[in-house]
């Protein structure tokens, strides 16, 4: 695997783009990565909609000239192909299976839709997005109980699926007027556990740029949608 060409289609801020960084380097395999434009108002590359057709979105690993999209089943695919070391999915078959189910809940419940939601949206629509994801804060802190991390004692593929989102709670919390230390104690610590490790440091992004990333952000679909 040493010729191996790993390139990774990213965009600063995803929180996809940085669950496969944070794969590669628990793997510690070198890569290229490649900036995308902004991503939902326009500029994505040719090599990224030759990529990924079907949803033209970042992330996209591109391994010895082959795509893989879907940052979960990217993660998964880094996980089999560098299988000689730092295990992300357990070995046995149901708790791998306990650990895609939680991913895949992470994946359907702590979004960031590309319009509206609690970051994009305003009243109501705020509101009830604000209220879906203290719902899934709860059910989440729960899981995770008392130990380390999701997976048990060691860091693995649910720690991984959250733990990008960490460097966006500044954000949830300025736009949801709530604080995730307050609400969510055990979920804060884990996540500063998390941050102890060196794949997670050097793979989110300073909270406050992403706070700040958003503002603009707002403030350009305003301008390109209209208000709402
Ligand atoms: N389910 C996808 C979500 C990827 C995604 O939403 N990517 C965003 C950036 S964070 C994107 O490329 N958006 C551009 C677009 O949808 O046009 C994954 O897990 O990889």
């Amino acid at each position: 695997m040493a010729d191996d060409e790993v390139i990774l289609l990213d965009y600063w801020v995803s929180m996809f783009g940085m669950r496969v960084r944070i794969a590669l380097a628990e793997k510690e395999i070198k890569y290229e990565s490649r900036e995308e434009g902004l991503l939902a108002l326009g500029n994505k590359s040719d090599l990224l909609l030759k990529m990924n057709p079907i949803y033209k979105q970042i992330p996209v690993l591109v391994h010895n000239g082959k795509p893989v999209c879907e940052s979960l089943n990217i993660v998964q695919y880094i996980d089999e192909i560098w299988n000689d070391r730092s295990p992300l999915l357990p070995s046995d078959p149901y708790q791998r299976a306990q650990a895609r189910f939680w991913a895949n809940f992470v994946d359907k419940k702590v979004t960031v839709p590309p319009r509206g939601g609690l970051l994009w949206g305003n009243g109501e629509e705020q509101e009830a997005a604000k209220n879906g994801l203290l719902e899934t804060f709860k059910i989440l802190e729960g899981e995770l109980g008392d130990r380390p991390y999701f997976g048990g004692e060691t860091f693995g593929f649910v720690d991984i699926s959250l733990v990008t989102f960490s460097c966006w709670f500044r954000a949830f919390e300025m736009f949801g007027k709530f604080s995730i230390e307050a609400e969510f104690p055990k979920i804060t610590e884990w996540a500063k556990r998390c941050m102890q490790r060196e794949s997670v440091a050097k793979s989110l992004q300073d909270p406050q740029k992403v706070y700040e990333f958003v503002v603009e952000y707002r403030e350009r679909l305003r301008k390109r949608l209209g208000p709402e």
